[in-house]
């Protein structure tokens, strides 16, 4: 998959229970009129949805499961029974939660990395990360890139989008890794995902901006609200 996708765009088409376009034939009708579009990949969350979206279109899939814990934050990828549903579900490539958090049952980041590659060698392997120590870590670990999903969205980096400072996170996660880095999380324009590949991302996700209409239904309602 990352042969795929360098210099490219990647869709995610994701709607959890509680949005609208929940549905996995919606997410595999976006998936469609993503590839019409032009992405090379797509982000998509769930064994249904990923099998959905493969009947649907050719292009590689990375692949998440999005499921709370009691005893954890991390709700991407957590344990071992999400990485076997992915595995299951015929993605090229899985995503995990790569933050130092605790993650349920005090699994082991590091066992997680190991079980997915013994079960399934050719199995890519995306860290998403909140910090730069995450960074370092992951690519330690063995993952075979990393994706900046998280930044902003634990209690370290609340508030925080990847855009703030000229992407200044990114370039420095760039600067502190050697595997590919790909630029994820808050690209809202068309103009951030070519300024984030300019910097030296690998390759670029988009998901609200493009898959979630509510989302951007509210980003026109703001606008208007500040006339
Ligand atoms: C933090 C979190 O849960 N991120 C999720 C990860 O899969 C998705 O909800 C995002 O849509 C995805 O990362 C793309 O980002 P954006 O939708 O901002 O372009």
């Amino acid at each position: 998959m990352l042969n795929k996708i360098k210099g490219e765009l990647i869709v995610s088409c994701q709607a959890l229970a509680d949005e609208p376009l929940h549905s996995s034939f919606i997410m595999s009708k976006m998936a469609l009129a993503a590839k019409e579009g032009g992405a090379k990949g797509i982000r998509a969350n769930s064994k249904k949805d990923i099998i959905e979206i493969k009947n649907e279109v050719d292009l590689p899939v990375l692949g998440i499961v999005k499921r709370d814990y009691d005893d954890s934050e991390v709700f991407i990828t957590a344990t071992y029974k999400e990485i076997d549903e992915l595995l299951e579900s015929g993605c090229e490539m899985i995503a995990m939660d790569a933050t130092e958090r605790q993650r349920p049952n005090d699994i082991r980041l590091g066992d997680l990395v190991q079980y997915a590659k013994e079960q399934k060698p050719t199995i890519q392997l995306m860290a998403d990360i909140a910090t730069i120590e995450d960074a370092v870590q992951a690519e330690k670990l063995g993952f075979d890139c990393i994706s900046t999903t998280l930044h902003g969205y634990t209690e370290e980096t609340k508030g925080k989008k990847l855009y703030h400072e000229e992407f200044s996170f990114l370039k420095n996660v760039l600067k502190r890794v050697n595997i590919p880095v790909i630029a994820e999380g808050n690209v809202i324009t068309p103009e951030m995902a070519k300024q984030c590949l300019e910097i030296g991302a690998y390759s670029v996700v988009v998901g609200g901006a493009i898959t979630r209409p509510k989302q951007i239904t509210e980003r026109f309602m703001e606008a208007l609200a500040v006339k």
